[in-house]
């Protein structure tokens, strides 16, 4: 197994007003060779405390450590939802917009937490708190990013942030994957491409997540102070492939439970994703893809999960490339 790492970039000089152009020039240089050769990259200084990062972890730990029963509770909310895969290999719980949920209690909430154990409702008051802190950091980290991803590709000014004008399909999930029993059954999660514009991710210093590049899959070691940035099908469309909607997946360990959580970067499902021009006509290259609206692609996306074809090689052609021309 290859032993390299994925580049990792401190992306502090972007925080700083005053800072030189030329620090921030090299930083974007070495963003960009990622996300041509890897589709990922690890950054640090990000700005999110670290101590905010581990409590998030540590919020999710204690949650899938509880009852299925207490569990129940926190669905409650209607903006969270807890579920295992079909296959037990790992169980998540997924926070979605809008994220501050609190001044939108649905009015027949609090009836139903007075007849509740007390301790649950102030669990999940406390989970809640936790999970605004946490996406609001990476609400702000993600403006910042899609800045330096629209500089890396090139695009006017505000592009990205422009045509990413929706943020009400942005997500949060928090993972849990279970010991795996047997080397030959520790898959976490299958290999996959993430949809949307980019995720961060962050690790736990468990291992398990590797990205798959030149025929092989390199684990990516895990860090407490980095976060791990890869790029969606939507930025290696809007790119004509010139980014990398690089192949991921998760591998149990054996030993012991993992724990990570990502934030999508997502479009709206109206979206309408296309090579854009400028990596198209005006530099002399035809479309890898059609144009489609998002919406169509995920539902493309959930069907080939339900009835894949007979073919592995067919498999990755399809959910990757379905929409091309
Ligand atoms: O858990 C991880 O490290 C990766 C999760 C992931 O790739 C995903 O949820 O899309
Ligand atoms: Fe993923």
């Amino acid at each position: 197994m290859a032993s390299f790492d994925i580049p990792t970039i401190d992306v502090s000089p972007f925080f700083r007003l005053e800072e030189n152009e030329e620090v921030k020039k090299k930083a974007i240089e070495q963003i960009r060779e990622a996300c041509v050769n890897y589709g990922f990259f690890q950054i640090v200084n990000h700005g999110i405390p670290l101590e905010l990062l581990s409590g998030t972890k540590d919020m999710y730990k204690t949650f899938f450590s509880s009852s299925d029963e207490e569990k129940l509770v926190v669905p409650f909310y209607n903006y969270l939802k807890s579920t295992k895969n079909s296959s037990g290999t790992y169980e998540h719980l997924l926070f979605r917009f809008p994220f501050n949920v609190f001044p939108n209690i649905p009015p027949h909430f609090l009836s139903i937490a007075s007849q509740i154990n007390c301790f649950l409702f102030r669990r999940s008051f406390v989970m809640v708190q936790v999970l605004e802190a946490i996406v609001s950091h990476f609400t702000k980290l993600g403006v910042v990013l899609e800045g330096i991803i629209n500089e890396c590709l090139g695009l006017l000014p505000d592009f990205l942030p422009n045509y990413r004008n929706d943020r009400s399909q942005d997500s949060l999930l928090g993972l849990h994957y279970f010991p795996a029993i047997e080397d030959d059954d520790n898959t976490g999660k299958t290999a996959h491409e993430d949809p949307g514009c980019f995720t961060i991710l962050y690790q736990d210093d468990v291992r398990g997540l590797e990205v798959h590049k030149d025929d092989q899959w390199i684990p990516i070691a895990p860090s407490k102070d980095k976060l791990i940035v890869n790029i969606g099908d939507v930025i290696q469309v809007l790119s004509n492939n010139k980014f990398k909607s690089a192949t991921h997946r998760v591998v149990r360990p054996s030993e012991t439970n993992r724990y990570s959580y990502a934030f999508f970067y997502n479009v709206h499902g109206d979206k309408w994703v296309e090579p854009l021009p400028q990596f198209t006509k005006e530099i002399g290259e035809s479309p890898k893809y059609r144009g489609f609206v998002f919406e169509e692609y995920h539902q493309l996306r959930i069907k080939n999960r339900s009835h894949p074809p007979d073919r592995p090689e067919d498999l990755i052609h399809i959910t990757h490339y379905s929409i091309s021309n």
